[in-house]
């Protein structure tokens, strides 16, 4: 089935988490890191605008840095991220290039999207990026700001879910698609109910849809459900269409970006 998208896509904002960016090893997932780079840049040469929201940087690092498991405490987590932001950032541009793409790296905190001033700098570095044929990679500048994520300080960041769905709104896209490591959003946690069943379409954030989503599946995803349902209400009150989507079959952006029933799609009445 394919829904009937009032208003064409052209402004396409994609967030991928850890766990389509890692193998359970914690090494990095080339092939999905490659078909990614190679989708993205079809679609940016298909005449779409492309954002991309990289999560991955702390999960890289711990495997860089030959660390037991992912740190726990704040300045270790601080670290790993600095050394794996820049080695995720070495491999997007060497897949990018292949197919003849420039990137940008955008790293963000609480405060730069809160404060009037700093957050308009920002929407006229994506439209001029946007404007350039450059696709932005965007991740928290965990190195700095993850102190407001342990303290709860921050009234905005902490996660990417909810970070992808700022950036959709700062960047007027008029879509954004989450790639997890799980097909969409299920009425409850298809890890501990096996027997739970895929919500194809989501009109409003209800409590009742807030009590089926459950927290993060493994050691590499932060947040789970709980905080992409944070996403899809930031951007249901933006009027921007939101997919959760599997990141284990990236080609179905194609047909997401066309309206496909894949995952689950999160818009307003129509
Ligand atoms: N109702 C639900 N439907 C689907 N997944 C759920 C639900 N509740 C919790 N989850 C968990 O959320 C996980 C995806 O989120 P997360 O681990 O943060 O990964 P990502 O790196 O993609 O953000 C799934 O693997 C699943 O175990
Ligand atoms: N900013 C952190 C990721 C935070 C996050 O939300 O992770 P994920 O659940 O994998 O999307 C990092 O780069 O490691």
């Amino acid at each position: 089935m394919v829904l009937d998208t009032q208003q064409k896509v052209r402004r396409l904002v994609v967030k991928v988490g850890t766990s389509t960016l890692t193998r359970e090893t914690g090494s990095l997932n080339l092939l999905n890191m490659e078909r990614l780079a190679r989708v993205l840049s079809d679609l940016e040469g298909m005449g779409y605008q492309v954002v991309l929201v990289s999560s991955g940087a702390i999960g890289i690092g711990t495997k860089k840095l030959r660390l037991m498991e992912r740190p726990t405490e704040l300045k270790m987590k601080q670290a790993a991220a600095a050394v794996g932001q820049c080695m995720m950032m070495h491999v997007y541009d060497k897949f990018f290039a292949e197919y003849n793409r420039t990137v940008a790296q955008i790293l963000l905190t609480g405060e730069d999207v809160d404060a009037p001033v700093r957050s308009e700098h920002l929407h006229n570095t994506f439209e001029s990026l946007l404007e350039l044929g450059v696709i932005p990679i965007v991740n928290e500048n965990d190195s700095v700001s993850s102190a407001e994520i342990e303290t709860g300080q921050c009234k905005v960041l902490g996660d990417n879910d909810t970070l992808s769905a700022i950036v959709a709104r700062l960047c007027d896209a008029d879509l954004l698609v989450l790639l997890s490591d799980i097909d969409g959003l299920y009425d409850a946690d298809p890890r501990t109910h096996p027997e739970a069943r895929l919500i194809h379409h989501v009109e409003e954030i209800t409590p009742q849809l807030r009590a089926m989503a459950g927290g993060a599946g493994t050691w590499r995803g932060t947040g789970g459900m709980a905080t992409k349902l944070n996403a899809a209400q930031l951007c249901l009150e933006a009027g921007i269409d939101m997919v959760i989507a599997n990141g284990s079959r990236i080609e179905a952006l194609y047909e997401i970006v066309n309206g496909a029933d894949i995952g689950t799609r999160f818009s307003g009445g129509r």
